[in-house]
């Protein structure tokens, strides 16, 4: 607390020295009262509320940034503290009528103050609406972010399901197509070439795919080197020629190696499923199904 309030090191100084400007000033221009003058009960009152203020001030420049809103409520909190703080020094120190700036601050200061912290707590609302935005959309991306794969940065399969069931239930009537891509050979890339050689493989081919695919297509990391693709409002045929863009893609993709920057070649297989109805998971096992049938047909890059 004590490292943010120095922060606010000149508002501070500007209360304070006001304070003892105000009290400097009564005792030259005033006297002292007598001890059997002074009204106990208003010294506890008017003295228990500046104190009162000035550690709502503290409390408030404590835990705030320098800024706008900080200002307007130190500034509030202050004239508040001001003319409490005056009042007070009236218990103990009488001054002569003609010295109209201490009923000045003992009056004046009190609704300046009041009108001050008002403007700033109502900045300040409006501060913290924002902040809850912010905080409510970056938690909504660290609970998507479950569904992000590592390497990739494409969906996981759960996210892919989740996606299917929202267009499932939202637009029953939709024509739908999903694929269902694998890498051939990958396994023989992982032997040759290396593990890490492998990663950047996938994350190029992933970012081949997603550049390949249309705007409103999804494409999720499904396990290993399998990715599932998304092709929503597509009929067979659409999607037959989408699969056959992505694979040309891929066929004439030449990865450089990163250590030795030898050009590799790849080539993917697909299987195609378009939606008649199902749950999201029967719709999946027919793609992989297709997948299958493509990779057992006449060879690799095949698309069933
Ligand atoms: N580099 C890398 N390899 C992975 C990762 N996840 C899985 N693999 C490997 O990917 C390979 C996938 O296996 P398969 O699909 O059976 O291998 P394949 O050679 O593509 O076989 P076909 O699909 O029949 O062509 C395995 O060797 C896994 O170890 C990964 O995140 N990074």
């Amino acid at each position: 607390m004590f490292s943010t309030l120095g922060i606010h090191r000149r508002k501070l100084l500007l209360v304070f020295g006001l304070a003892i400007g105000g009290l400097v000033g009564s005792l030259i221009m005033g006297d002292a009262k007598q001890w059997a003058e002074i009204d106990w009960l208003d010294v506890l009152g008017e003295g228990g509320t500046a104190i009162a203020l000035a550690v709502w001030m503290m409390l408030i420049l404590g835990s705030r940034p320098a800024g706008r809103v900080t200002d307007l409520l130190t500034l509030g909190l202050g004239f508040m503290f001001l003319a409490m703080w005056q009042d007070n020094l009236d218990e103990f120190i009488r001054l002569p009528a003609e010295q109209f700036w201490d009923q000045w601050l003992e009056s004046g200061a009190m609704p300046v103050g009041v009108m001050l912290l008002t403007y700033g707590l109502v900045h300040w609302h409006q501060e913290q609406l924002s902040i809850n935005q912010q905080l409510r959309k970056r938690e909504q991306l660290f609970r998507e972010h479950r569904f992000i794969d590592n390497l990739t940065q494409l969906g996981r399969v759960d996210y892919l399901k989740e996606q299917l069931q929202g267009v499932m239930t939202q637009l029953p009537a939709q024509k739908m197509v999903l694929l269902m891509v694998d890498v051939d050979r990958f396994a023989e890339v992982n032997r040759l070439h290396g593990h890490r050689e492998g990663d950047a493989l996938l994350y190029e081919l992933s970012e081949l795919m997603l550049l390949n695919l249309r705007q409103d297509d999804l494409i999720c990391r499904y396990a290993a080197d399998r990715f599932a693709v998304l092709l929503p409002d597509t009929g067979v045929d659409k999607g037959k020629s989408i699969a056959a863009e992505l694979s040309r893609a891929v066929q004439h993709f030449a990865y450089k190696h990163k250590t030795s920057g030898e050009t590799l070649y790849q080539t993917i297989s697909i299987g195609l499923a378009d939606w008649q109805g199902e749950p999201s998971d029967l719709l999946i096992k027919r793609a992989n199904q297709a997948l299958a049938n493509a990779k057992s047909g006449s060879g690799f890059g095949e698309v069933a």
